[in-house]
Parts: C-alpha cells; structure tokens; sequence
C-alpha cells in the first residue's frame, strides 16, 4: 500500500505545536499535526484538514519543507510506502485543543522531546526547525528503524 501523508510543525515565539498521539500508528509518541492525504484532496488541503480535526486550529502560509519516504518491510517484503510531505506554519486561526486523536503541547524548538518521538525524527527535524528542507528515506523493519538517509535541498542557481 502508498500512501502521501502530511505532517505540519507550528512555530511560534520560539515554541513548536507538537501532538501528543492518542491512537493509532505511533501512538504515545510526540509528533507533527498530519495523516494521510484523501481521494481527490491536494496535500496542503490535507495539511490544514488535520490541523483542524486534531487540534481545532487553522494553519496560515504553509510552507512546504520537504519530502519523507518512510518504507515499512515486514518478513522482508513491503509492507506500506508513506510519502509524508512536511509543512512549518508561523501563523495560525484559533486556540489549540485537544481531540480524541491527540493532546497538543508547546516545545521551546530547542527542547523537542525525541526520546518521546519516531526515531528518525531527530535526524531531519533539528534541520526543518531550523528553516532548512530535507529529503529523507527511511526503511524500518515492523515499524523498527533499520536505516535511512537525509539530503538537505539547497537552491542551485
Ligand atoms: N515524525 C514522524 N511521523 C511519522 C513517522 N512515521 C509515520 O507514519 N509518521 C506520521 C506520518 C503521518 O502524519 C502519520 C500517519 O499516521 P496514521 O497513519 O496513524 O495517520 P492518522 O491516523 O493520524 O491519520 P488519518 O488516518 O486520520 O488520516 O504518522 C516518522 O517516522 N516520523
């Protein structure tokens, strides 16, 4: 199974809106507002859709910063393909609440818990705080990280 996926990081003075997850895959786990992008639905309708439903708060200007492959192999075959495009927004519509799917939590953008977070997280986050983009893949074995690469996409002109 593909699926293209959204993952949107608020920043505000100096803080990040992360999720708590409350259920389904990477549940526990601290993460960026998203989920999967539906039939007939453009990734950035997507991105503020689950801004919306998770935490109740409309993004403004996103801005699109980067592209992740996370590739799942169970028993060595491929099990999902997620192409998860991630967003930073500096402005935001509303109050963040919590939903029945996550708990929303402000971070100082230099105390993001990532021994709470995907492992890989800590590998392209840092660089997307810090208002660089990333291309990144990511194989993981049931969900178990087992390699993977981060390119950071400079201008070339
Ligand atoms: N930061 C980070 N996010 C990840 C990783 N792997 C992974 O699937 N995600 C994100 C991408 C998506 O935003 C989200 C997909 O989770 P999900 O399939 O449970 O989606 P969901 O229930 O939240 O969304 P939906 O079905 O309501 O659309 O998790 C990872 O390694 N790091």
């Amino acid at each position: 199974m593909i699926f293209i996926e959204t993952l949107v990081y608020v920043v505000r003075d100096g803080r990040v809106l992360l999720i708590r997850k409350k259920r389904g895959l990477g549940a526990g786990y601290y993460n960026g507002v998203g989920g999967k992008v539906e039939e007939g639905e453009d990734v950035v309708s997507a991105a503020v859709r689950e801004c919306r439903e998770e935490v109740g708060i409309t993004p403004k200007n996103l801005e699109w910063m980067g592209l992740l492959e996370f590739w799942n192999y169970e028993d060595g075959r491929v099990e999902s393909v997620h192409f998860v495009h991630v967003f930073l927004a500096r402005e935001f519509d509303g109050v963040p609440r919590e939903s029945d799917e996550a708990e929303p939590v402000w971070f100082g953008v230099n105390e993001v818990p990532y021994d709470n977070m995907w492992s890989d997280d800590v590998m392209w986050l840092p660089k997307v705080l810090s208002g660089k983009k990333v291309y990144a893949r990511f194989d993981f074995d049931h969900w178990r990280l087992i390699g993977g690469q981060v390119f950071e996409l400079v201008r070339s002109t």
